[in-house]
């Protein structure tokens, strides 16, 4: 399947490479490479240094990228504040949007001002964050993004105490009756790939098990087969 086949069935699980782990120095082919292997996304960290401990890059490196590669962007916002910033986001090209629970107070009016400006929002929640804190808001979003690593680094270790929160977020997201797609950051090879798609999540966001080997289609075949065989 192809990625735009793929992506279009509401029923198929995506990968979204998580462009942390690729060679800064080549972003170009790096995308280029995700895009030939079958990547469905591309997912892009933004790290303020505040909000988690670690900067990464922002919307002008965004926006140089778009015109680089037909793959979907999805903006993972690891920053407190964010409503000053969604509009840079936009106008850079971002296509979803995922901003975390725990960012700010005003999270309800900041997944409105997604929508508003034609972006898919996506609420993400850290894994001390109870999956109860996102209930209020799952009515605005179109994806939840779990992570089950603590954000801020690529290369940890999956936290399986996660599970059971992306059983419970499955069920809360299907009693809404809208589709919702769940994503799954951090830590995320073949194996927990499988034990992820078993609790109901359906996107693979995967840094180092996808830019750490050589053969990215290879990689992303993987991924894909953990999570068929769970
Ligand atoms: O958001 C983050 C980290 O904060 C992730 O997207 C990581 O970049 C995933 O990297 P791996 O754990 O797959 O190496």
């Amino acid at each position: 399947m192809s990625n735009t086949e793929s992506a279009s069935d509401p029923n198929a699980i995506l990968v979204a490479p998580s462009l942390l782990a690729a060679d800064f120095g080549r972003l170009d082919e790096e995308l280029a490479s995700i895009e030939a292997a079958g990547a469905d996304w591309v997912h892009l960290d933004v790290m303020d240094g505040h909000f988690v401990p670690n900067l990464s890059f922002g919307a002008p490196v965004i926006k140089a990228l778009r015109p680089r590669t037909k793959l979907v962007f999805d903006v993972h916002l690891m920053i407190a504040p964010v409503d000053p910033f969604l509009d840079m986001f936009a106008e850079a090209g971002a296509e979803h949007i995922h901003l975390h629970v725990e960012a700010g107070p005003n999270t309800h009016r900041s997944l409105q001002a997604v929508r508003a400006l034609g972006i898919k929002p996506g609420i993400a929640i850290n894994p001390a964050t109870p999956a109860e804190m996102i209930a209020p808001v799952l009515d605005l979003v179109d994806m939840i993004l779990v992570m089950t690593v603590n954000p801020g680094f690529g290369g940890q270790k999956f936290l399986r105490s996660q599970l059971n929160k992306i059983r419970t977020l499955r069920r809360m997201a299907d009693e809404t009756g809208r589709p919702i797609r769940i994503g799954v950051d951090g830590g995320i090879d073949p194996e927990t790939a499988g034990l992820c798609t078993e609790a109901g999540a359906d996107v693979l966001v995967a840094g180092t098990s996808v830019f750490g080997l050589p053969d990215r289609a290879a990689a992303i075949r993987s991924l894909r087969g953990g999570a068929v065989a769970a």
